[in-house]
């Protein structure tokens, strides 16, 4: 194929709810995505990264600067690209595994569709439905979480995430517990904890979590192996893995057991594949995460969640866990699972009016 060029499109899209993790609360989610335009076919793309480097250190306008300055006009130039080459003709600039996600991934978009092939065949997924969890967020009261836990779990959902940070964790999870038994349950602190708090987590141990998610600061691997060591809990990493090399490195120090596979902060969804099959010959289980994905995303992710290693149900809801209104047809919850699309490529596109309404800006890039 030849890539002619790639429209920008900021939309906003506002959340059902508030959602608050340790990092801050989100009203709305800006959302940035990317139409490549080839000879053959178009796809679309969708860049993950939030408006502040809040959870990673890309930001919207930071990634829709580096695809406009550098990625997209480094691939236009190329006689003739595929999916496969996005990765290594970008390879010289460093970091933005965000930004070149979604660029690769509207590429793939694309060459699939030109193909006639589903991105889960691409990828080589096994089911045709994946089961699906839920994050749910830090509440103002232990009351309001667990209405909202009886909520989710009222419309199927296999396991509840709780978002944690200090001051904010034991209780919830008890709360859960005495609530709603042993129901699939695990946490997130998305980086807010210290090795220091070690004895505090271990107080965790006793409600039989499926996992902890990202204790610790991304960059804290050495951390993360001395917790493992107190915690009766798994340990799972989502910020620390930024590629399939991290995620090798991070289980063979012992600093992770499980793995939260992001498409976006890996680099995308080819990378995300060379993920799941690293923890797989480690044998170690692994599940797609989220990041408040659109129905584009939110399609790619399911397609990622089958396969045969995403062993642990996804943060793959439903679009109106988030989205009163999707851009796409809505993903609907079907007795807890969603279905992984058929479709050529994404297996969906946005719907026309419905993106014309949270569109706020586009841009060429050619
Ligand atoms: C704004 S929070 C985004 C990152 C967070 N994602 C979730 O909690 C799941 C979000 C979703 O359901 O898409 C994580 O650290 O795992
Ligand atoms: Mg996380």
């Amino acid at each position: 194929m030849k890539l002619t060029g790639v429209e920008l499109r900021w939309i906003r899209m506002p959340l059902v709810a508030p959602f608050r993790t340790s990092f801050g609360t989100q009203e709305a989610r800006e959302v940035l995505l990317l139409r490549a335009v080839t000879d053959e076919e178009e796809g679309w793309g969708e860049c993950v990264a939030m408006s502040d480097p809040v959870y990673s250190p890309e930001y919207l306008e930071g990634c829709a600067d580096v695809l406009r300055r550098f990625f997209v006009p480094t691939l236009t130039a190329l006689d003739r690209l595929d999916a496969t080459t996005v990765a290594p003709a970008l390879r010289r600039f460093h970091g933005h595994p965000m930004a070149k996600g979604a660029l690769e991934m509207a590429v793939l978009d694309a060459e699939l569709r030109a193909r006639g092939v589903p991105l889960a065949r691409e990828l080589g997924a096994e089911h045709e439905d994946v089961p699906c969890g839920v994050s749910v967020g830090i509440m103002d009261s232990i009351d309001a979480l667990l209405d909202a836990v009886d909520g989710y779990l009222a419309a199927g959902y296999v396991r509840i995430k709780l978002k944690i940070e200090p001051g904010w964790d034991v209780e919830p999870v008890r709360a859960v517990r005495e609530r709603f038994g042993d129901v699939l349950l695990q946490v997130d602190a998305n980086t807010a904890y210290t090795l220091g708090d070690a004895r505090h987590l271990a107080r965790l141990d006793p409600f039989d979590l499926l996992l902890i998610e990202q204790p610790l600061p991304e960059d804290d691997l050495l951390g993360h192996v001395e917790l493992a060591k107190v915690l009766a809990t798994p340990v799972c990493l989502d910020e620390s893995i930024t590629s399939a090399r991290s995620a090798a490195a991070a289980i063979t120090l012992g600093a992770c057991q499980i793995v939260n596979i992001k498409p976006g902060r890996v680099g995308g969804y080819l990378e995300a594949r060379r993920v799941h099959d690293v923890c797989a010959a480690h044998g170690v289980p692994a599940w797609c995460g989220g990041m408040l994905e659109t129905g584009l995303g939110r399609a790619a992710n399911v397609a990622l969640a089958a396969l045969p290693g995403c062993t642990l149900p996804g943060d793959t809801s439903a679009s109106d866990r988030y989205y009163s209104t999707d851009i796409t047809e809505p993903f609907v919850l079907q007795d807890g699972r969603l279905p992984v699309p058929t479709g050529p490529g994404l297996g969906v596109r946005p719907i026309h009016h419905l993106l014309a309404e949270v569109t706020t800006s586009t841009e060429w890039l050619s």
